[in-house]
């Protein structure tokens, strides 16, 4: 094995004893993170802006305050809110409260890697990168298990960054699966990279072109969602306990001889060919730019591919047969047409 590696017995939550851990953002990630923080011991406050996350936040039993008053209450400041508002909000409410010996902490390098944050020499800056959206690092935790993370330290101020950091991956429970250590940029452009690409783009496009092409041929709708979306987690589930050969082993021959035979038809060299356009162009800050293009204009082309997504009929279809499905226990449902967290 060639990655430098970390387990629940190389880490020591100690480093964490006496320190205030502020979490800035209470979504996806950080509700995660602060509550798993907190089951582990660890004291966390909520730096917050009044509104839905906040209430939440203090449901949940947590000290809120302004972002400003967070980061100077606490040693260790967590930024998790989305990654293109991280500069403006550090200029004007984190930044004056760093003082040496401080630790500014990431899940996700983005801020660093594109600039958007400069942090001052005489603090820490590391990150904790879980490799799962907040809602399954939350449930792995409570469930005993835990989300595989990567950890990187920009700066070593105090000399004990990645001592820090290792403590703050095993509170949130990420040293029960796996914890790789890395640099900002590796992080930021491989991440990038698997949710363009695989994870988010490539998969809900095959989703849609699987279904698309069933239901123009005249087949039902509810077939076409089982077979290219609801069975497709039981596979990724095969694949994701035993690698690729637990899927080809369960799966029939003839699944096995057409999969291997015709997959290559559909990812194609071109497909690969373009993947690496793709991480060209995430490399040399082509993909940022237009990014934080796209918000400064207000998301003109984000909102109406979203809308797009929403409105696609898988969506339609999938709810309907969904709600057939009592054991199903979602960490998001869908509301008067708005996505929400399951109260937990
Ligand atoms: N989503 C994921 O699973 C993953 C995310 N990450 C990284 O984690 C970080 C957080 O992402 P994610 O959890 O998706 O973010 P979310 O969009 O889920 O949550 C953002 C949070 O930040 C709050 N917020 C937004 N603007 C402000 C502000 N100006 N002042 C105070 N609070 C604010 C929001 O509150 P409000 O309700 O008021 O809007 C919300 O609580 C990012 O760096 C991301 O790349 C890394 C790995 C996976
Ligand atoms: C796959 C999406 C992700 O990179 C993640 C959950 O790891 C994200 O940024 O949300």
């Amino acid at each position: 094995m060639n990655a430098k590696l970390y387990y629940d017995d190389n880490a020591d939550l100690r480093w964490l004893t006496g320190k205030t851990v502020a979490v800035i953002g209470y979504g996806s990630q950080g509700h995660a993170h602060a509550l798993n923080l907190r089951e582990s011991g660890v004291n966390v406050i909520i730096g917050i802006r009044p509104g839905r996350s906040r209430d939440r936040a203090n449901e949940q039993g947590f000290q809120t305050m302004d972002v400003k008053d967070a980061a100077q209450a606490a040693d260790v400041i967590q930024i998790l809110t989305p990654d293109h508002l991280q500069g403006p909000l550090y200029e004007e409410c984190i930044k004056p409260g760093l003082k040496p010996g401080k630790a500014l902490a990431f899940a996700h390098g983005f801020a660093i890697r594109f600039k958007q944050i400069i942090p001052p020499n005489d603090v820490d800056v590391f990150m904790v990168a879980p490799k799962a959206p907040g809602h399954l690092v939350r449930r792995l935790y409570v469930e005993g298990q835990g989300t595989p993370a990567l950890v990187a330290v920009e700066q070593d101020a105090t000399g004990h960054a990645l001592d820090i950091a290792l403590a703050y991956a095993k509170g949130i429970g990420a040293t029960r699966a796996g914890v790789i250590q890395t640099t900002f940029a590796e992080e930021t452009e491989t991440d990038l990279f698997g949710e363009q690409t695989v994870l988010c783009g490539g998969v809900s496009q095959l989703i849609q072109a699987g279904f698309e092409t069933l239901v123009e041929a005249g087949y039902q709708p509810e077939i076409a969602y089982f077979e290219t979306l609801h069975e497709l987690k039981l596979i990724v589930d095969l694949i994701y306990e035993g690698g690729m050969g637990a899927m080809w082993y369960s799966v029939s021959d003839t699944a096995e001889y057409g999969g291997l035979s015709v997959g290559p038809r559909i990812v194609t060299q071109e497909t690969k060919q373009e993947m690496a356009r793709v991480l060209k162009d995430i490399q040399d800050g082509t993909f940022a730019e237009r990014w934080m293009a796209e918000n400064a204009k207000g998301r003109p082309e984000f909102n109406r591919m979203r809308r797009d997504a929403k409105e696609h009929p898988v969506e339609s279809v999938g709810r309907d047969l969904r709600s057939m499905m009592s054991w199903l226990k979602p960490s998001v449902v869908e509301e008067d047409g708005i996505q929400k967290e399951v109260k937990s």
